[in-house]
This record gives structure tokens, C-alpha cells and sequence, in this order.
């Protein structure tokens, strides 16, 4: 039986842009359906009951659901090309931490970048340049953070390169002043194949978040 893959997302996400890289990595061919969040479809409702949240991944008809959850369900089903986890377990798990502190900081801290003004925003943006400065610690000299080749870290953090423009632009600073290897990080992330084709434009994704801002009553 052909393997039927859908990936059910919404195109700025940086959550769903992970999974996009890593279907991308293991070279699956996928039907791809974004999503209109205030409207949600049917089979999003159906294949993710619980946080009626994208990414969620259908697999010959089963619903996996959690971006990261997706990328090693992913990595474990086609393991046969481009590894995303490192083999040793402990190397894994140093793997599952980085992926664990990039969701538990910096979805939140970009988020309040962009939603909020003055003191709030200043706070956000200050929280942003730290969480970078610690992950461009733990990068160091390895051109990526899975070391000579990219890994789940890369894979989980490169989503949120395509929203630096806007966080840069409403917060008025410049990631690249303050973290110069994480831009040459990510540059050398876009240039693969994988992920040059996957992350979205930066302005088009700077044009959906004024638009948010719009909505929201900011500007
Ligand atoms: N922990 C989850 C987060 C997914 C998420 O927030 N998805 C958002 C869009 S991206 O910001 C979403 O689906 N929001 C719809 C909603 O909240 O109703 C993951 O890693 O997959």
C-alpha cells in the first residue's frame, strides 16, 4: 500500500515549518493543506480533538499530533535517510533539551515582541536576545547545532528565522548585531535545498503579523 501522507498546517507556523523540513529531510512526498485557523477544517477537528491545533500529520489515516512529536515520528517511521536524532541516547537526549527549552522560551518571548508595546515589548525583546545568546553558546563553532550536519535542534529552531525580520522590525533592533552566529547559522541552514524551500518569505511573514496587529487593535 502507498504511504497516503497529510500534513495538515498553516504557512507562517513555525511549529508546522519543522515538520515541512523534516517530511523535506527524508524527501516524502506529502499533500499539503493550510489551514484557515478561525475556521478550522473538519479532518483538523477530527485528527487532533484535543488541541485542535496544527501541525498534525496523517499517516495512511492515523493523526500524529505536536510538531516535535511529528519530526521523531517521522525520523523513527523513515530512518533510513538524513537521521534527525543522534543514535547514542544521551546525545539524544541533549538533543530533546535544546528542542524543550526553544519551545518552552522563545515561541513566548517572540510572541510578546509583536503583540505588545513600551515596557512589555522592551522586556520581550531583551528575553529574545538572551535565549539566542544561549543558544548561540550552545552552538559555538559547529556549523549546525546536530554538529557537522543538521539535527533536530536546527530543525526545531529554523522556523523561527523567518519571524526575526518582524521581531526585528517591531522591537527596533537587530538580531544580527547581537547574535552574529546565529545569523550565519541560519544562513547556512537556508542554504539547503530542505529548508530554502520550506521557510516562508521573512515580509511576507512580517505582512501577516501587522495584519495580526491590525486585528488585535495595535496598530
Ligand atoms: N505545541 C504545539 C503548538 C502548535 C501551535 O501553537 N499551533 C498554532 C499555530 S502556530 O502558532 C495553532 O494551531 N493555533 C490554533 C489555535 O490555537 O486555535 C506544536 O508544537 O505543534
Amino acid at each position: 500500500m502507498a504511504e497516503e501522507l497529510i500534513l495538515l498546517d498553516f504557512w507562517p507556523s513555525m511549529f508546522g515549518i519543522r515538520v515541512r523540513i523534516a517530511l523535506a529531510e527524508k524527501g516524502l512526498k506529502y499533500e499539503y493543506r493550510d489551514e484557515d485557523l478561525s475556521n478550522k477544517s473538519p479532518l483538523l477537528l477530527q485528527m487532533n480533538p484535543v488541541h485542535k491545533k496544527i501541525p498534525v500529520l496523517v499517516h495512511n489515516g492515523k493523526s500524529v499530533c505536536e510538531s516535535t512529536i511529528i519530526v521523531e515520528y517521522i525520523d523513527e517511521v523513515w530512518h533510513d535517510k538524513s537521521p534527525l536524532l543522534p543514535s547514542d541516547p544521551y546525545q539524544r537526549s541533549q538533543a530533546r533539551f535544546w528542542v524543550d527549552f526553544i519551545d518552552k522560551k522563545l515561541y513566548d518571548a517572540g510572541r510578546r515582541t509583536w503583540r505588545t508595546t513600551g515596557e512589555e515589548q522592551e522586556t520581550a525583546k531583551k528575553e529574545i536576545i538572551e535565549i539566542l545568546k544561549v543558544l548561540e553558546e550552545q552552538l559555538g563553532d559547529k556549523p549546525f547545532f546536530g554538529g557537522e550536519s543538521l539535527g533536530i535542534v536546527d530543525v526545531s529552531l529554523i522556523g523561527y528565522s523567518c519571524w526575526f525580520y518582524a521581531y526585528e522590525t517591531l522591537g527596533n533592533f537587530s538580531i544580527g548585531a547581537e547574535c552574529p552566529k546565529i545569523i550565519g547559522w541560519a544562513e547556512r541552514c537556508s542554504n539547503k535545498e530542505s529548508f530554502s524551500k520550506t521557510l516562508p518569505d521573512s515580509k511576507k511573514v512580517f505582512g501577516f503579523v501587522q495584519e495580526l496587529r491590525k486585528k488585535s487593535g495595535l496598530e
